[in-house]
């Protein structure tokens, strides 16, 4: 089935297919994304107003400008005295920080001064206090240095200059520029609210594997690397949803009602169970992707579906085997939030590969590596199976090899990180 298309009555129509043949309807990896990335833009929610301090992990709406010069006034930026012409000079008054000096009245007078305190009109220069001494009648004198001790206004920013573009992440640093420029509230856009649903009614959801049934890795593990994506609202795990049409209808239904992503875990193929495509024609989605020729990970899609508001909503269905779960969030959920909150396609940084990486023939292999930040290599890492996820436990993402390619140590190749925060692996030296 071609990606865009609806989803018929009949449902599946993804077969069983050779290791390395690529389906017809079936789109290229970076074809994909950028497909996902396009429709997440088309769809962004409107901007919200938020104060400062809750716009954290948000998206500008706006460029950010300055609402005034920056500094908005000559500012001296040290402890000292306020001096007109050449000294000595007679002191006339203090200024402290967060008043307005009136003017010095001529020559040869000063104000006491602080560090951040406005700069009195007709101030010729600034004199640290300890480079300043007091004359026995009580002028003080001392030599001016040549590079000046104030702040001009305007020397970081004139009033209205572009500081950011719209599409910036709102992180602390934005946020104290937005302070110190004036502002009170910021125009953003909130990241979306995501929810999961597993699928497979042999998960076990507690207790030690066996018997037949695996415990659900995914459904402890999504909600965390979506919130690391900014998603808000994915503590809420449903599932394991019982293996009929009807029971995933319904909770796909229900979980749409709240998110703007609804992200599934298996059912994906066409197998005696897999009811997930039934489900979206069930429910009147549209593909955006029907499979992507990357290993692994192939089944994953995305699909819409406009909600009851008028407004659209997104499943992702993520391939039950879970280190390909993990391949598709990387994948396609990326790009699709990241077109969601009105930020840019995220770039992939390049690693150099440190050994070979076999290629996938003519999918996109995406490998788990671990990466030397210092060098800027790319390790292979093992246990890398699409049922496995202890290599995945260990890597800090994925390198790309493009299809009809193999990768060989030192060459460049692209890697998709996993959205893992600062400290989470061990940073440097040996692993
Ligand atoms: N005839 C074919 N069968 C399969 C093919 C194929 O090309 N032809 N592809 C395989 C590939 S590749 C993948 S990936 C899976 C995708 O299948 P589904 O998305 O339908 O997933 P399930 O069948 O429900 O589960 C697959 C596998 O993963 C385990 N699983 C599922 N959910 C979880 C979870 N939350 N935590 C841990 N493990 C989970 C499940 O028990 C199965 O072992 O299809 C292959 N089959
Ligand atoms: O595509 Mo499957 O995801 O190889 O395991």
């Amino acid at each position: 089935m071609s990606a865009g298309a609806t989803v018929s009555a009949a449902g599946v129509t993804v077969g069983a297919q050779p290791a390395v043949a690529v389906d017809p309807g079936t789109l290229d990896w970076t074809e994909a994304r950028a497909r996902v990335y396009a429709a997440g833009r088309a769809a962004a929610p409107e901007p919200v107003e938020l104060p400062l301090a809750e716009a954290d992990g948000q998206t500008l709406a706006d460029p950010l400008t300055t609402l005034t010069d920056l500094p908005a006034f000559p500012t001296s930026s040290v402890d000292g005295w306020a001096v007109c012409g050449p000294g000595p000079w007679r002191i006339v008054g203090r200024v402290l920080a967060g008043g307005t000096p009136p003017p010095l009245p001529g020559d040869g007078t000063a104000v006491e001064i602080a560090t951040g305190a406005m700069l009195p009109d007709g101030a010729t220069g600034v004199l640290r206090v300890e480079e300043s001494s007091r004359t026995a009648d009580g002028l003080v004198s001392g030599t001016l240095r040549e590079t000046p001790e104030w702040r001009d206004p305007g020397e970081e920013a004139y009033a209205g200059e572009e500081l950011l573009p719209a599409g910036t992440a709102v992180d602390p640093g934005v946020i104290g520029l937005a302070a110190s420029c004036g502002y009170d509230t910021l125009r953003v856009r909130r990241a979306p609210r995501a929810a999961l649903i597993i699928f497979g009614d042999e998960l076990l959801t507690a207790g030690r594997p066996g018997a037949g049934r695996v415990r659900d890795s995914l459904g402890p593990s999504v909600p965390a690397w979506l919130r690391r994506y900014g998603c808000t609202a994915t503590a809420d795990v449903v599932g394991p949803v019982a293996d009929t049409l009807d029971a995933h209808v319904a909770a796909l239904r229900q979980a749409l009602e709240t998110a703007d992503l609804v992200c599934t875990t298996g059912g994906t193929m066409n197998g005696p169970v897999d009811h997930l495509h039934p489900t979206l024609a069930a429910l009147g989605a549209e593909y955006v992707v029907n499979t992507v020729a990357v290993r692994p990970g192939f089944p994953m899609l995305l699909a819409r579906v406009a909600g009851a508001d008028g407004r659209t909503r997104f499943v992702a269905g993520l391939p039950g085997n879970p280190q390909s779960a993990i391949v598709a969030t990387v994948s396609l959920v990326a790009p699709l939030l990241a077109g969601l909150r009105g930020r840019p396609m995220p770039e992939l940084p390049q690693v150099t590969l440190a050994e070979p990486v076999a290629g996938r023939g003519d999918h996109t292999h995406l490998a788990l590596v671990r990466v030397d930040p210092v060098r800027g290599t790319a390790h292979p890492v093992r246990h890398v199976g699409s049922a496995m996820l202890r290599g995945l436990a260990q890597a800090d993402g994925f390198a790309v090899i493009a299809p009809g390619t193999e990768g060989r140590p030192g060459d460049r190749v692209p890697v998709v990180p996993l959205p893992l925060l600062p400290g989470e692996r061990f940073q440097g030296g040996d692993r």
